[in-house]
């Protein structure tokens, strides 16, 4: 039987201090399969970047297990990693005088030469992966000059040109207009059905992940990361549960957060 994508047993995330290590949650126990799309939600500060950080090895996890493809992660080479999965950190790509069309060839470059040399094959992929992101017409700007979306969108694009099987992405619609945030959710959702590409990402669009996702990865207020369905999550009100606040709610019929009073 083919191992699970991404699993996580009992696995502690969290940061080192010279006390110590301090983990920011409980001991995490999740298990994705191939073509799955997983929204992780949470209130700000819960952990979500940390989530995906430590399950890219971008940090250290501090205990129990994380594996990818059934591999530890420890063990998996920094080029094995990157054949395997993409990480698009949205908000943090500092690069200077750069076209859109090189970052996104950046994409490309575990898989090229030594002197990192594109094929026609290569060309293409990165011409597909713009065009599929809406940033084709955008690819001879210099990346430092685009709007905060623009830059979400190539970003994105970057991670499709390298033409991973799981992809996770931090919060990949922030910046975005309403249009663009379905656009890109809905992009993210076909490669998941269409190509059976794994993806997780972060975000704090419930609504639209109510509708798209295969599972949902909740951090509630006890500080444990519950995975479940949308239709699960609804039925056991484990929204309602992850964000107390007197000035809203979420309303389980219509599926949408509901001021309380103005
Ligand atoms: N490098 C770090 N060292 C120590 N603590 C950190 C570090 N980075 C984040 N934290 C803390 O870990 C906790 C989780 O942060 P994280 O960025 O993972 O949350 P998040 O859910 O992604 O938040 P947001 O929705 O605001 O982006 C927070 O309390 C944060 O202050």
């Amino acid at each position: 039987m083919k191992a699970p994508v991404i699993q996580l047993k009992s696995a502690l995330v969290g940061y080192g201090h010279r006390e110590g290590v301090c983990p920011i949650m409980l001991p995490i126990n999740v298990s994705v399969k191939e073509g799955e799309f997983i929204c992780l939600i949470g209130e700000n500060g819960k952990g979500k970047s940390t989530v995906l950080k430590s399950i890219s090895g971008e940090i250290p996890y501090l205990s129990g297990e994380v594996l990818i493809n059934g591999k530890l992660l420890p063990s998996i080479s920094a080029s094995e990693l990157a054949e395997q999965m993409s990480l698009v950190l949205t908000d943090r790509i500092q690069i200077g005088m750069i076209t859109v069309g090189e970052l996104v060839a950046f994409g490309r470059y575990p898989f090229t030469n030594w002197l990192a040399k594109m094929t026609p094959l290569d060309l293409q992929i990165v011409h597909d992966a713009m065009d599929s992101c809406g940033v084709l017409n955008l690819k001879d700007r210099y990346y430092s000059n685009l709007s905060d979306g623009e830059k979400q969108k190539v970003a994105i694009a970057r991670a499709l040109a390298q033409q991973t099987p799981l992809i996770l992405l931090d919060e990949p619609l922030n910046h975005l207009d309403l249009i663009n945030k379905a656009e890109i959710f809905s992009l993210l959702k076909r490669l998941c059905v269409d190509f059976k590409k794994t993806i997780v990402i972060s975000t704090h669009q419930v609504e639209l992940a109510l509708q798209a996702a295969d599972k949902i990865w909740l951090i509630n207020g006890k500080h444990q990361l519950i995975e479940t369905t949308p239709e699960a999550a609804i039925e056991n009100h484990l929204f309602e549960e992850a964000f107390i606040s007197d000035k809203v709610k979420f309303d389980p019929l219509t599926k949408t957060f509901q001021l309380k009073a103005i």
